[in-house]
């Protein structure tokens, strides 16, 4: 049988990460991982339970409460938190705004990593796992890693379009609450949002999804004909 194939995505908000590990995950019949979903998991169970986001001491002793279930299935990824499904509240704005001061704590980060690298090893064929540390902190030994970036703009304009002219989105807020979130995930002491030394940065301003996809499917089919 074939060495599990680790694939680690990680990149600043909104490059395409999410949607790329899905698609390369389903096209090589891996498992796929959302880490950015668990940390805005733990961040919904924290407001949910009247824990104070910004007193990290707080935070800290609630971490090992919430029970995050996270399913790696990359055509039907789900969430749970204590059995409840996540994925749709973890995604307001009041948990966008909370979750980078959320992943800041050691302990929040800790009890993270262990689920992270926990799934990845038991993933049967490897998996893909995207986020901010993966590279560098979580699997440092992946089979290959990936840094994805795109222009300010680009990712603005991107979050923008999702919206489908539902609300008049403001291109100047986006990008800046982009930028903001972008930098405490950079500042923060603990598996800061980093490159590691070894991963090949994937610049996908100018590149279609399509196109982004062919060429990770690529570089891991290269890596893996020479193992
Ligand atoms: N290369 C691309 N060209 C155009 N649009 C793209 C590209 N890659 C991703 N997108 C779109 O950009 C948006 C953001 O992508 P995605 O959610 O995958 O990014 P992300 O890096 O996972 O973001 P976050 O870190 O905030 O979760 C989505 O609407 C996606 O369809
Ligand atoms: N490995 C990771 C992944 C995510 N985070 C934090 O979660 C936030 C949300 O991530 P999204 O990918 O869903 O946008 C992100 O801004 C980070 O604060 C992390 O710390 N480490």
């Amino acid at each position: 049988m074939e060495t599990p194939v680790i694939v680690a995505i990680d990149g600043p908000s909104g490059t395409g990460k999410s949607s790329t590990s899905k698609a390369v995950a389903a096209k090589l019949g891996l498992s796929y991982l959302d880490t950015g979903a668990q940390y805005r998991a733990m961040t919904w169970w924290m407001l949910s339970n009247g824990i104070d986001v910004d007193n990290a001491a707080e935070v800290a002793t609630a971490a090992d409460k919430p029970t995050i279930v996270s399913g790696t299935d990359p055509s039907a990824p789900t969430i749970t938190v204590d059995g409840t499904d996540a994925a749709g509240p973890i995604r307001t704005q009041e948990v966008t705004a909370a979750v980078s001061a959320v992943s800041a704590v050691p302990e929040v980060r800790a009890r993270l990593v262990e689920l992270q690298r926990s799934a990845a090893a038991a993933a049967p064929n490897g998996i893909v796992v995207e986020g901010r540390d993966i590279g560098t902190t979580v699997l440092p030994d992946a089979t290959v890693k990936i840094f994805l970036t795109a222009s300010a703009q680009a990712r603005a304009a991107r979050r923008n379009g999702e919206l489908n002219g539902k609300e008049a989105a403001d291109l100047a807020a986006t990008q800046a609450a982009l930028v903001k979130r972008d930098a405490a995930d950079s500042g923060r002491k603990t598996s800061p949002l980093a490159k590691a030394d070894d991963a090949i940065e994937v610049d996908t301003t100018d590149l279609t999804l399509d196109q982004v996809i062919e060429c990770i499917v690529t570089l891991i089919e290269e890596k893996r004909a020479a193992r």
